[in-house]
Formats: C-alpha cells, structure tokens, sequence
C-alpha cells in the first residue's frame, strides 16, 4: 500500500493525495470510488490529526466520503510521504491513526482520574489533578474519536485502495481546498505589498481566557451530554468576527466591513439529506409519501447521529451558542438555541434570528435546539444515511441535528420547518414569503420559491420592509419570523438593487463570494465558488425596516414564479380558486445553486412555493390560505419572473425593472383599473397595460418569434401541471369539497 497513494506539494504546507479505493459491503463488492483528499505535509506545523478534519470537504466523489475512505485515504497519504511506516505491516496501527486499543487503556486510565478529580474525591477537588485528570480525559477523548475515525468503524465494510492517478475529476467548486479558493481572490495588485495582520485585540486574548463579556457558565446548555470546555454565549458581531478571524481560514473583511466567508463543499441546502423523525407523537400531522419533503428516520438513527454530532461538538476547544427568538408577533414568539462550531454560523444567526435584550435572556430555556456539527459528516453506513450529509429534526424532541454541511442556509430553513409545523397548529398560517408595507398600512405578501424575487422585491425602498422571506399570518395581522434577511448576491449591483447593496456592511456575513486580494472589493460576478453567494444582514440593515416587523392583514398576495418555459404571463389577476390551484401547485424553476446539483434553471412543482419546508400536507396551509384572503379581502396576482420571448436558452430573463413597475402598479392600485384579456390554456386575466412595461411584453406569445413552439410549449406546461396536480386530487380543501373542485378547474385546460 505504500506505494500506491502518492502526493504533491500544495502550495505552503498542504499536500493532496488521490487514490482509488474499491468499496466492500460484506461479501460483495459494491464499487470503485476515487477520492481526492488533502492535508498537512511532514513538515508542516498541523498536528497529523488535523488532517482527518481538514479532509470535510475535501472530497470530490459527489460528498459521499465515509470514514473508512478517510482512513484509506490517509494511509496512501501518510505512506506517500513516508510520514509512517506501511500500516499493513503494523497490526497496531490499521488505520494510520492512534492505536485505539492503547487509547482506551488511556481513557480508562484518564476516566478514573477525571471521576475521582470531578467529584472531588478524597483533597482533589481544584488541586492540579484534577485539572490534569480532566485534560487528559478531554484529549484522549479526542484522540479515540480520531482513532475510531482512521480506523473506520463501520461494521462489515471494507475499503480497498488501488492505484493513484491525478487531475481527471470535476469538483464540484473550482478549487479544491481553502488555499485554492483564496488563489481565485483576483491578485490584481498582488506586487503590492500587503499589510501584516493586525495582533490579537485585549478582547480576544479575554475570550480566550474565558472572560468574555457575555460568557455564560456551561450549566445553562440545556443538555446535559454536551459538556464542551468553553461556551463562547451569545457572542457580539464584533467578538464573532475576532473569532472567525483569528480561528477560520477563509475569513476576511470586506472592504465594506463585512465578514466574508467559506461555507466548505456545500454551497446550498441538501433537500434530498432532510430526513424527519417518524415517531408516535408527531406522525400523523405530517405529509409523508410522493412530493414531500419529509424524508422519514427512525428515532434510533436520530439518536445515533445526535451522538456522534454532540461528541464531535464536545471534541472541540469551544463551541457558539446562539439564544435567539423566532417570530416578532409576542405572543407566538419560539426560544431557539443553536449550538454551532464556527464563529460565521453563529454570526449568521445572529443576524437571522431575533436578538433577545439582557433581561430576555434571565431564565432562557430553549424550546428547540439546533446541534450543527457540519463539519462532521455523518456515516454514510449508518442506516437512512444516502451521503456524508444528514439534517434530521425530531419535531417531539424539538431538536434538529446538522452533520455533513456548513451552509448556513440550512439552519434558516431547518427552523422554518420548526414553525411550518407549530404555527398551523396554533391556527396561525406560516408562509414562505416576504412582506412588505406602504407608508399607509396597506400588506403585500410575496410568496416564492428561493430565487424568485421575495427578498429583491420586498426590498422597496417606497415601502417598509417587515421581512424577505418568512412570516405568519394570525388573527393578529402578519408577523416576521426572522431577525434578518439572506440574499442573493450573485450580480449584485448598486444601481439595481440599492438596498441590499447598502446593507453589506459591518455585521453582514458574506458566504462564498470572491474579492480582490487587496483591495477587498467584491466581485459579485463572480460564480467561481457558487453561484450561490449570499449576504446575511439584520433587518436594520434595511433603511426603511419597520421594526418590530408585524403589520395588518395583507391586501395583495403576489405569487412569484419563475418560469424557465416563458409562457406564463409577467402578471396576471388570479380568482381565488386560481389562487389556490397555483399556490399548491408552487410551479417555478429551481435556479443554480441553491440546492445542491442544480446548475441551470429546472422547472419544478414545489407546493405551497416551499414543499422543501412545509411538513403539514399543502392543503392544510391552502384552506388557511383561501379563509384569510376571504376574510380580509386580499387580492392574488401572479407574477412570472422568470423568461420572455422564449424558454431559457433562447428567451431572457425578465428585466427586473419592470417587474419593479408591474409590482407598484398592483401597489397603486393602477393594475385594478387595466383592462383584462384572458390566455389559452390557463385562462389568466392579463392587463392590457402597466406604466413603465412595454405592451407588448404583457402577453408572452407577442414576444416568441416562432408562435408555433409557443402553442406546443404552452401545452405542455399545461400537462405538467395536470399531471402534478393529480396527487392532490383526492383532497378536500378544509373539509369542503365543493371548494376543491372548484380549484381543480381552475387549472388549465387542454
Ligand atoms: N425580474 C426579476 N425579478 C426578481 N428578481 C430578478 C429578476 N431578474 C433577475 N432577478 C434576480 O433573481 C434573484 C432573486 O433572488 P431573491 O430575491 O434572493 O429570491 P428569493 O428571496 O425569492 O430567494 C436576484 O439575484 C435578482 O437580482
Ligand atoms: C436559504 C434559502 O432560501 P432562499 O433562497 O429563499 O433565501 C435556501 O433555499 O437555501
């Protein structure tokens, strides 16, 4: 085996090593896999065991990258370099790891110490023991979970390295490691001398002392199994970007003051790793089966991934610890903590959650609990586990377990999920939607799915933004969910979206986008890591926030879709059984790179515009839907944001300066006094006119120049729709058939 992992040189210290490795399930043989990873060289300062957790993310075989590979991977590696000797020839050291044998006589040993030490038996209590006993026991802790790592534990699998090649494979991202992506960092001025990095501030030596402002003693975690050495609690901006700074590679500040910083391999959400636990309590409040979201686990697996992301938590020198709320409206507000192992996660909540003052914080007992271990993956062998990669929420237990990725976005959506459930419950309807308010209280509603235009379009700097992208809808009014917005920054300008732009500063995170190396101006062309490059900024980073962000019953509910085939109109005036077919039937194209493997726009059914979050079935948030607008007189449009004048490809995407003017002619009131046309197919009531919009652009088909394809496209949208529908057919909406057959032909027809 020695010779058959190589390595070269990376840029300072790192080496990269590629092997293939034959995969063994028991007697059978399941596959040959490559794997590509990287670490620190011989004669780099990294301890060795650094190097199994640099591999997360290192890997290019579609993230599936277990333990056992870790292990294969390593000893070509570490053989390569002839760091060690050939671990075959060593019974002791299979895993190129530590002996996990001798570990466990040393944490027998280490234990013993730490009992007698904790306890305080016989004069040890505060004596040096003690604190040796417990440094032992907490580092060899550490070094069994590496060992069991190398050692790969799962059971019957066996992993077989053959032959290395180099330079054959497509990551997923450009680059292949951090130093690769801070090389993309344009080097414009890079003859220019950079000043060196600033020294540690008084404050920051105070966290690491343990004294900082804002530490809370590790007896308030609300569980009991997670006992890591130093609780860095509720952290400041300011602290939080010290910390990234100083402990994250990959961090830096902008040259507007935001955080920029690294998410790993994933770069969006994993919908396919979303599992929910099935237990007695809970299931039959939850859609399960064709279309939804809710991939089922069992609570054993659920309890099996808790513990292995509260060892790796407890493993760590410290941990952030997030106590938040979710919801503005007060009476229905959720206490959330988030337990996380990078300063940018707990950055990133802060600025998404709701900021609690000091006397909220006086007997804060959480009501969930995210464990974010991301940077841990899960055991690809563990049952249900289909990748590295695994979001699991026990809705009875309120809790919600991360192992596999570090993209933020998934904490956002996971604790929407939370209330997706509990607010339905309460009669209280939670929408994936931005809202917004006009000077004179009058709610627009904007639901969409990610990429659509909530966050762009409740950005109106003529209006008060309550949120971009999560609220409720009670008795009382509406309610934000969030303390915060995430948007995406991908070509974002000053000129076409000032609000946003201005809101990049000291606070915001910036998730994976590109910079000058000097400079630090961002480039926010540039699609080199993602496509999906984000910033995430308290509300109050919106100048015309309106704080607390609660307002009346809404008025207009604008259903956002993005149409990749552009034959739906730019807006049209829908009836509210129009509104109910369309908002189950959430159609709109999924666009690159917020979920994993989405590379160009996908035409997609994602009900209520958000099946990735919702966990009641559709129907029970349509009825809700349908009674609140009944009630309270809204009116629904559909606008497309999506293509004209032809299906991606060969139309363009509509010119969001008059998607701004369609939006504030149904703001002014304009678009109620247009005159309607009504289209084949799906029979929507299309405005002869709208200030600002050339005519012509109203009715999609003026726009295609080969009208033929834009008939036999238009059909075949339609048969799309009908065939997605055909699941929700035997539904009644809140109990009343009549209302469902009247949304059944409110769908096309062909
Ligand atoms: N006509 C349009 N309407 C809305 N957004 C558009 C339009 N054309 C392009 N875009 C871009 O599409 C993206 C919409 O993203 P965003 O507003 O964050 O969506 P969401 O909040 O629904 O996830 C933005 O990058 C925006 O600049
Ligand atoms: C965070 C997300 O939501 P949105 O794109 O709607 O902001 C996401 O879908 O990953």
């Amino acid at each position: 085996m020695s010779s058959r992992g190589s390595y070269h040189n990376k840029k300072r210290d790192n080496c990269e090593v590629e092997t293939h490795v034959t995969v063994k399930k028991g007697r059978y043989q399941a596959k040959n896999k490559k794997v590509l990873a990287e670490g620190p060289s011989r004669r780099s300062a990294l301890r060795d065991d650094e190097w199994v957790r640099d591999f997360e993310g290192a890997g290019y075989d579609k993230d599936v990258i277990s333990e056992t590979e870790v292990k294969v991977v390593r000893q070509a590696f570490v053989c390569a370099q002839g760091v060690l000797p050939n671990p075959r020839s060593r019974q002791r050291d299979r895993g190129g790891g530590p002996p996990a044998a001798d570990c466990r006589c040393g944490i027998f040993f280490a234990s013993a110490v730490h009992f007698c030490s904790f306890f305080g038996v016989g004069s040890y209590r505060g004596s040096p023991l003690r604190i040796l006993g417990h440094l032992l026991f907490r580092s060899i802790f550490k070094f069994v979970i590496m060992a069991d790592a190398a050692n790969g534990a799962s059971d019957g699998v066996e992993v077989v390295p053959h032959h290395e090649t180099y330079g054959d494979i497509h990551p997923p991202v450009k680059a292949k490691n951090v130093e690769e992506l801070h090389a993309l960092q344009k080097a414009a001025t890079s003859e220019k001398v950079v000043p060196p990095a600033q020294s540690i501030s008084k404050s920051m030596a105070s966290i690491s002392d343990g004294k900082a402002v804002g530490q809370r003693p590790r007896s308030l975690l609300s569980d009991t199994d997670l006992k890591v050495a130093h609780v860095l609690y509720n952290l400041s901006p300011g602290e939080l970007y010290e910390e990234a700074i100083k402990y994250e590679q990959g961090s830096h500040i902008t040259s507007t003051g935001a955080l920029a910083t690294l998410s790993g391999a994933k770069t969006g959400r994993s919908p396919k790793d979303k599992r929910v636990v099935k237990e007695d309590e809970t299931q039959a409040d939850i859609w399960w089966g064709e279309g939804s979201p809710n991939i089922e686990m069992d609570e054993a697996t659920f309890l099996v991934n808790r513990e292995r992301a509260v060892d790796y938590l407890n493993s760590l020198d410290k941990v952030y610890v997030n106590d938040q709320f979710l919801n503005w409206d007060p009476q229905n507000r959720i206490k959330v903590r988030i337990i996380t192992a990078r300063p940018y996660h707990s950055l990133f909540m802060h600025n998404m959650c709701i900021r609690p003052s000091p006397e909220e914080l006086e007997d804060f007992e959480p009501e969930f609990t995210i464990y974010n271990a991301g940077r841990f993956p899960c055991n690809r062998f563990t049952h249900y586990m289909t990748s590295s990669t695994t979001i699991d929420i026990h809705l009875k237990r309120r809790e919600m377990v991360i192992l596999g990725s570090q993209y933020a976005g998934e904490m956002k959506k996971g604790l929407f999920g939370l209330m997706n459930y509990l607010m339905p419950k309460r009669g209280i309807l939670s929408l994936h939607s931005g809202c917004n308010m006009s000077k004179d209280g009058q709610v627009s509603l904007f639901f969409g799915l990610s990429g659509t235009g909530k966050t762009t379009l409740s950005a109106d700097p003529n209006r008060y933004l309550i949120g971009d992208d999560e609220h409720c809808w009670s008795d009382n009014g509406v309610s934000n969910i969030e303390g915060g917005c995430y948007a995406k920054c991908i070509d974002l300008s000053k000129e076409k979206e000032p609000e946003i732009w201005n809101a990049i500063r000291f606070g915001t995170v910036l998730e994976n986008v590109v910079f000058d190396e000097h400079t630090r101006v961002v480039d926010f062309t540039d699609k080199s890591v993602t496509e999906n490059t984000r910033a995430s900024y308290p509300i109050e980073h919106i100048d015309n926030a309106r704080i607390p962000c609660v307002g009346p019953h809404a008025s207009n509910v604008i259903l956002l879709t993005c149409d990749a085939f552009g034959v739906l109109p730019p807006v049209s005036k829908l009836t509210l059984a129009q509104t109910m077919y369309h908002f189950m039937s959430g159609y709109t194209a999924l666009v690159a790179g917020t979920e994993v493997g989405v590379k160009e726009p996908k035409a997609t059914f994602s009900a209520c515009f958000g099946a990735a979050f919702i966990v009641w079935h559709p129907a029970k948030y349509a009825s809700m839907l349908a009674e609140k607008m009944q009630k309270h007189g809204a009116t629904a449009w559909l606008v497309n944001t999506g293509w004209v004048a032809g299906s991606y490809g060969t139309g363009y995407r509509m010119k969001l300066p008059h998607t701004r003017k369609i939006i504030d002619a149904i703001h002014d009131g304009s678009l109620l006094q247009a005159k309607y046309a009504s289209t084949d197919v799906f029979s929507l009531a299309v405005p002869d006119h709208v200030e600002g919009v050339p005519d012509e652009v109203l009715m999609p088909q003026n726009m295609w120049p080969d009208k033929e394809l834009f008939d036999t496209t238009l059909k075949k949208v339609g048969g799309l729709f009908k065939a997605n529908f055909k699941k929700f057919e035997d539904y009644t909406v809140g109990g009343d058939k009549k209302l469902t057959e009247e949304i059944l032909a409110a769908g096309p027809q062909l």
